[in-house]
């Protein structure tokens, strides 16, 4: 991918305010605070994220002369985790690595921002780097050079003399996983925006299905059922969020995408003080409380469905499958919730159990759906 006037130049430490790049042409000085924005683009699997994200890379390059990068998380999966093809990887793997991503993405940041070269964090997965660097490479935002004969990466010309967005293409299905860019958008003061792309189930299993390497289709029905979209009126920190059909006319789709956008540059989230540490203990308290009612109360839920379920007579082998299913189900739930995955504990100093339970209830009633309509 190329932009537009592309001449690379080495990057200097920046000063208080702005910075500078010693570049060929000459030295150029940009506040980078009010410039740098991160957007988040979610939706269901193939409701066309990466092909909406690179049309408007390429669109804000030309038309507007912003350096653009897209971080597509399934670029970026490493060859341990499976790409769904066949099984999924499981909850935890995919929050480290969103978490790994994040943290390289904050290298990054620190570079544009602060001026200096990048290097890998501490206790990084050496192929997820790799595979950053190699993502923002294709995208001219950074390049490899020697310096003291030392291999280290540099910052384009581009990156720090213009504006630049970072679309992060994933789907992003929990609010909670959208709010860890807020909150490291919060920590730089950076421009944050939302993108939801709204496709019909219908339309992406089609479309799906046409994939070299579709997705099992129950992943897309299950992540529909689990999808949490942008919703400003409840949650401040997502008023600045659009939601597109992907159906949409470009011109007209393309207009309040680029108002969104500007809107996210122009307001850059003010970085509130506060005790982060104070937090981080308050969540970790809560959770674990959480987590023991709600252990006892799903066993009870089951415990309760299992006795329905045996006035009605259902046969005892498929008793034993829809108490190992149900189990299952709930040992799903717990790990979900211990991996913050779930709104309430990721960032609310209160939670709200009947939620979860409630969320737990509807996935019973689709799975005890099955073994009573075996029955009549
Ligand atoms: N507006 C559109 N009209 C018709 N087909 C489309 C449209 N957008 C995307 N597609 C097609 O749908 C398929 C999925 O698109 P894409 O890979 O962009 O989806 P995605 O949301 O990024 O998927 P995933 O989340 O699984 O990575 C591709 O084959 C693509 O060509």
């Amino acid at each position: 991918m190329r932009m537009r006037s592309g001449g690379k130049g080495l990057f200097s430490a920046g000063r208080s305010g702005g910075m500078k790049t010693a570049a060929g042409s000459g030295e150029v000085t940009v506040d980078r605070r009010s410039k740098l924005g991160l957007c988040v683009l979610c939706g269901l699997p193939a409701a066309g994220k990466s092909t909406f994200a690179r049309a408007l890379a390429l669109r804000l390059r030309q038309e507007r002369d912003w350096a653009v990068g897209v971080l597509s998380y399934d670029d970026m999966l490493p060859p341990a985790l499976p790409d769904g093809a066949g099984t999924q990887p499981r909850p935890s793997q995919w929050k480290m690595f969103r978490q790994e991503l994040l943290k390289h993405l904050e290298c990054f940041l620190v570079a544009v921002i602060g001026g200096g070269q990048m290097s890998a964090p501490p206790n990084s997965t050496e192929a997820v780097w790799e595979d950053f660097i190699t993502c923002l490479k294709k995208q001219d935002l950074i390049f490899s050079a020697a310096l003291e004969a030392q291999p280290c990466h540099l910052l384009a010309k581009t990156v720090v003399s213009r504006p630049l967005f970072l679309v992060l293409d994933d789907n992003f299905y929990y609010q909670s996983m959208r709010y860890e860019v807020y909150q490291l958008a919060r920590k730089y003061s950076l421009g944050f925006c939302q993108l939801f792309l709204d496709c019909p189930l219908e339309t992406c299993l089609l479309r799906n299905g046409q994939r070299p390497q579709p997705l099992p289709n129950e992943t897309i029905h299950l992540m529909e059922r689990k999808i949490e979209k942008p919703n400003p009126e409840k949650n401040s920190w997502e008023h600045n969020s659009l939601m597109i059909q992907s159906t949409a006319c470009p011109v007209e789709a393309s207009l309040e995408v680029t108002d969104l956008l500007l809107t996210a540059l122009e307001n850059p989230i003010k970085c509130v003080e506060d005790n982060t540490e104070q937090k981080e203990t308050d969540r970790i308290i809560c959770s674990t409380n959480i987590l023991h009612k709600a252990d006892e109360t799903l066993r009870r839920t089951i415990s309760q469905t299992m006795k329905e379920a045996k006035d009605e007579q259902i046969p005892l082998n498929n008793l034993k499958r829809l108490a190992e299913e149900l189990n299952r189900l709930k040992a799903d739930f717990l790990e979900d919730l211990r991996q913050g995955n779930r709104k309430y504990l990721c960032f609310q100093q209160t939670t709200d159990l009947s939620d979860v339970i409630s969320s737990f209830c509807d996935e019973r009633d689709t799975v005890v759906q099955k073994y009573f309509s075996k029955q009549h």
